[in-house]
This record gives structure tokens, sequence and C-alpha cells, in this order.
């Protein structure tokens, strides 16, 4: 078989769901043909290779590319004030009800350059990326203009231009209400649907679009009508519900065919049933979790009894999860949410990409884009159960 490159000596966990549990496969291989995944699977059954590249992994393990698929990457300066006065006694709500949080995020997002925010953004990247990030998603959210929710989305598509990785974005114009707006928020969503999500929309500069349906952010009656322009647009949707409350977000968004709900930890049996049957994935955040001392869990066990996917993200943000660690987000994952260590790698590489829309990866299987992950571990658990160490060896992106 001619291929590009071909990896042997190799422990694969390839995450197909053909397979069982991690679809482990102990001497494995795997080839790369243009970017593609050419073979995956047992030394014994590959078929010989003409490869211009042979690599010895030593024995070595290989997963798939982790995915991140919901981060807040795009801001300017930082909310270290902030988190002092939550140490201090101050709830994340009272903060936000005060006029900082997200608007404070907003002021220095609005005065910062395109340049300054790639610039900034850049180094967070390459935390994800060292810990074998292939694919992430951006989020705007903290321009709240239409202007300024552009400038965020330009910068998120142009940290491409810097990094070998793949960038998904998503327009979260609906995050807070913006101070100009403070005393009539249904016209910022006016705005958000009749113009945002249009020129975005037309310019091509996102793939899915998302709401923050919750006390300090947009009602359910706001986000439909933000999914609907979104549909109208031909955008996919995700939300953020049940964080802070129970706001019966993810069962709206669910029901109308939503990628994923984030966060979750109010979410209750019927949002779980819509959930379920719509098969929307339910992205879990546990730095947000853990950075704000909520006190209810996801309801992980009902998750996992009604088969609602659970995909695992950073949550990169300056206000609520200030982490760029996908390795610590399984870590914390399975201490604080009692997920296991399969369910914890599905999440940043299968549910991941699927809580994205993305079926052409995640696992390692012929035909699939080749994004690798190369370990230095044992067995794929240690992934899962250190805390601050970083065992990735190499990196493979497309192939390369
Ligand atoms: N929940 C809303 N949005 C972010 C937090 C944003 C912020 O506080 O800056 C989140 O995903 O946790
Ligand atoms: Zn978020």
């Amino acid at each position: 078989m001619r291929c590009d490159r071909v990896w042997i000596n190799a422990r694969l966990a390839t995450l197909d769901p053909e397979r069982e549990g991690l679809g482990e496969v102990d001497r494995g291989v795997v080839a790369a043909l243009d970017g593609r995944i050419a073979y995956a699977g047992p030394q014994a059954e590959a078929p010989a290779f003409d490869a211009a590249q042979t690599i010895d992994c030593e024995g070595r393990w290989i997963t798939p590319g982790l995915i991140d698929p919901h981060t807040h990457l795009v801001f300017a300066g930082d909310r270290a004030h902030e988190f002092e006065l939550r140490l201090a006694g101050a709830s994340y709500e009272e903060i936000a009800r005060a006029g900082g949080g997200i608007v404070s995020t907003m002021t220095a997002t609005r005065a910062a350059s395109k340049a300054d925010l790639v610039a900034t953004a850049l180094p967070r990247l390459d935390a994800l990326i060292a810990e074998g990030v292939t694919t992430v998603e951006i989020k705007s959210g903290y321009g709240l203009s239409l202007e300024a929710e552009l400038k965020c989305l330009r910068a998120a598509r142009a940290l491409a231009d810097h990094r070998r990785i793949d960038i998904r974005t998503t327009l979260l114009a609906a995050h807070a209400v913006p101070p100009e707006f403070r005393h009539d928020p249904d016209s910022y969503v006016d705005l958000v649907c009749s113009q945002m999500i249009p020129a975005v929309a037309a310019a091509g500069l996102a793939d899915a679009v998302d709401v923050f349906c919750e006390t300090i952010g947009f009602t359910r009656a706001q986000a439909r009508k933000v999914f609907e322009a979104a549909h109208r647009h031909g955008l996919k949707i995700k939300i953020h519900a049940e964080q802070l409350s129970n706001q019966n977000g993810a069962a709206l968004a669910a029901g109308l065919m939503a990628l994923s709900a984030d966060h979750l930890e109010h979410l209750d049996a019927d949002g779980i049933e819509t959930m379920a049957a719509s098969g929307t994935v339910a992205t879990l955040l546990p730095g947000a979790y853990y950075f704000t001392r909520e006190h209810q869990c996801p309801p992980v066990e009902a998750l996992r009894a009604a088969g609602v996917p659970m995909a695992l993200a950073t949550d990169c943000n300056p206000g609520t999860s200030p982490l760029t660690s996908p390795l610590l987000v399984m870590n914390m994952a399975a201490t604080l949410f009692r997920m296991t260590v399969e369910e914890c790698l599905a999440g940043v590489t299968r549910e991941a990409a699927r809580a994205l829309g993305l079926s052409d990866r995640g696992v390692l299987r012929i035909g699939k884009v080749c994004d690798l992950a190369l370990w230095d571990i044992e067995r794929p658990a240690e992934l899962v159960y250190r805390m601050g160490f970083n065992p990735l060896h190499a990196r493979v992106w497309k192939g390369h």
C-alpha cells in the first residue's frame, strides 16, 4: 500500500466505537496518505507499506489528536482581580451584576486590535497544542457589537495562519447584554438576529451560533429567537445551559437539534430525555465547575443511563475557567464528575468531534483525518490519572 508515512510498533487507542472499550490494539500500525488515515489496526493484519517515511513508535501509545470543543480563547485582559474578589467572598453573579464579569472583558476586547487578539490568544493555543490538541472550537462573545464580534471571529480564524491546527468558530454574540442595551435587552437580541448573524453567515466566519441561557444571560424566549435566526442562515446551534440555574435551555436547544448543550450542572430529567432523543452532545466543563466552586455536579449517571454522548472541554475563558489543559480536564472529569477513563478519553476525541458536528475525525479509522497524539505512557489511564504532567511525545496534524 502506498502511503506518505507509517507509524509502526505502536499501541493504539483507536476510540473506534466498533471496537471494545478504547478500541485498543496492542501491536498496531497507522499509515497516512494525503492527510487521511490509510490504515489503522493490528500490525499482523496490515498490508505491506510503500511509505516515504517510517516512524518506529517503540511501543508508545497513539490516540486520535485531541479536540477541545468549547473555548473562549480570543479575549483581551484578564480577570485576576475578580478572582481575588471571589476569594474574599463575592459570587460570580454578584460581580457580573455589578458590571464586571463578561462585560469587563468586553471593554478590554473592544479596545484591542485584531492583531492584539491574535497575539494574546497564541500562547493559550500553544498550551493546547502542547497537549496534543489538533482541532479547537473558539467562540466570540467578548465583542458584543457587530464590529467587535466580527473582529473576534476574524482573529480566531487567523490563528490558523500561525499554527498547524484546525479552528472551528462559533458566534456567541448572545453571551451578555452589552451596557448600551442594558435597559432594552430585546433590542440587543434583535440586533444579533437581524444584523450579526446575517453578517457573520455572509462572511463565512462562523460554523455555529451559541447562546448563554441564564438569569445573567438570555431567556429561553430570546435564545429561541437567536436559534431560529441561526437556522435561517444555515448555521448550527449550541447552548450554554443550566450552568448556574435550570432555565430548560438544554431542552429548548435539543428540540431544535443543537449540536451540543454545554455546562449542564442543573440539567433536569426532561432536558436529559430531549437531549437523548435528538442526539445532542452534553459538553461538560469541569474547569468552570471547579473554578466557580459550584455545588451541583452535572447529572453524569443519568446522562450515561440515557445514552447521551458526553464531550469534555477546557472552556478556556478569563472569568470561570482560565484553563488550557485538556489533560487536567480529564482528571477533573474523573475525580469530580466520576467519569470513567474511557468516557474521559472519548470526551476529548470522538465525542468532542461529535459536539462540533465533525464526522471526519476523533477516531483512528481508515478514511478519517490523520490527526494523532503519541504518548510516553504505559497505559491510557495515565492520561487521566496524572495531574500537571504532560507525557505527549509527538503530535501529528493531517498526517505530518
Ligand atoms: N458561562 C458563560 N460563559 C463563560 C464564562 C464567561 C466569563 O465569565 O467570561 C463560560 O462558559 O463559563
Ligand atoms: Zn463557555
